[in-house]
């Protein structure tokens, strides 16, 4: 579904490839983690895979389309939840929502009865009338999520979805990924949460340095490191314990 061939970014004025030569295949109905430390390149690849930057050099494709040639619809095919809020803090969840969803030409009772489901699903049915600044960061991330899947997408692209939120909603955004998933919408998610990774995804990639160095399904790549009881412990072998901190 999403084929990504010699993928490379290098910011403008920046030394170093954030992203370099990177090759990958990710299947439909796959949940796809993009793990590695700080700095590793998670968000330009993410970034690059839903058309919010462009690549440097390489190619990637998402069901055989191209953002070139085929932009519009494959920007239909897409959802996209970037980190920060795309949101709007002075109106309230369902105004948000309702903006949004029309931005997808969705509009009048089947907008409506998208909206109201998916705030019921997660929780938030009965805020959806008050303004998203009264929101804590885990409503907001899931208003936020309900922004990018309103369209129904086919292929969802969500950059740390879960960090800074509660252990609630962090299982209610992970649970509304999975029955997103057994419908049919293939996943792509960065995280450091490598517990919830192991969980969650049906393989995942670690990166660092703009490159991948290893990718599996969580299990098989525990059992490839026999040192290893767990991904996390697959994670420090394979990039080490040195802090990763840059200004
Ligand atoms: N807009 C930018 N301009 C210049 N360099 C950038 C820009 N965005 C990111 N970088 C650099 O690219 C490299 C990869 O950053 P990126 O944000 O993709 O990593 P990440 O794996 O998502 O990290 P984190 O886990 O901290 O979010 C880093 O060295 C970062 O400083």
């Amino acid at each position: 579904m999403i084929q990504i061939s010699q993928l490379s970014k290098r910011y403008k004025n920046a030394e170093e490839y954030s992203v370099l030569g990177l090759d990958l295949q990710i299947n439909e109905g796959e949940i796809f983690g993009l793990l590695g430390p700080n700095g590793a390149g998670k968000t330009t690849l993410i970034s690059m895979l839903s058309s919010l930057i462009k690549p440097t050099s390489g190619h990637f494709s998402i069901n055989g389309l191209t953002f070139q040639k085929n932009g519009n619809q494959l920007r239909q095919l897409i959802g996209i939840v970037p980190q920060e809020y795309a949101l709007y803090p002075t109106l309230t969840a369902y105004e948000n929502l309702y903006y949004l969803g029309s931005m997808y030409g969705l509009k009048g009772r089947q907008l409506k009865e998208k909206i109201n489901f998916h705030l019921e699903v997660l929780g938030l049915e009965k805020f959806s009338r008050k303004k998203l600044d009264t929101f804590s960061g885990g409503m907001k991330r899931r208003v936020n999520l309900i922004a990018s899947i309103l369209h129904d997408p086919k292929v969802l692209f969500l950059d740390e979805p879960t960090v800074g939120v509660d252990v609630q909603s962090k299982n209610v955004i992970i649970d509304h990924l999975k029955k997103l998933n057994t419908l049919g919408t293939t996943i792509v998610y960065t995280s450091h949460h490598l517990n919830e990774a192991e969980q969650f995804c049906t393989r995942v990639a670690i990166i660092d340095h703009g490159k991948i160095i290893v990718e599996g399904a969580p299990k098989d790549l525990i059992s490839q490191h026999p040192e290893s009881h767990n991904l996390e412990d697959v994670f420090l072998t394979l990039t080490g314990k040195a802090l990763r901190d840059h200004a």
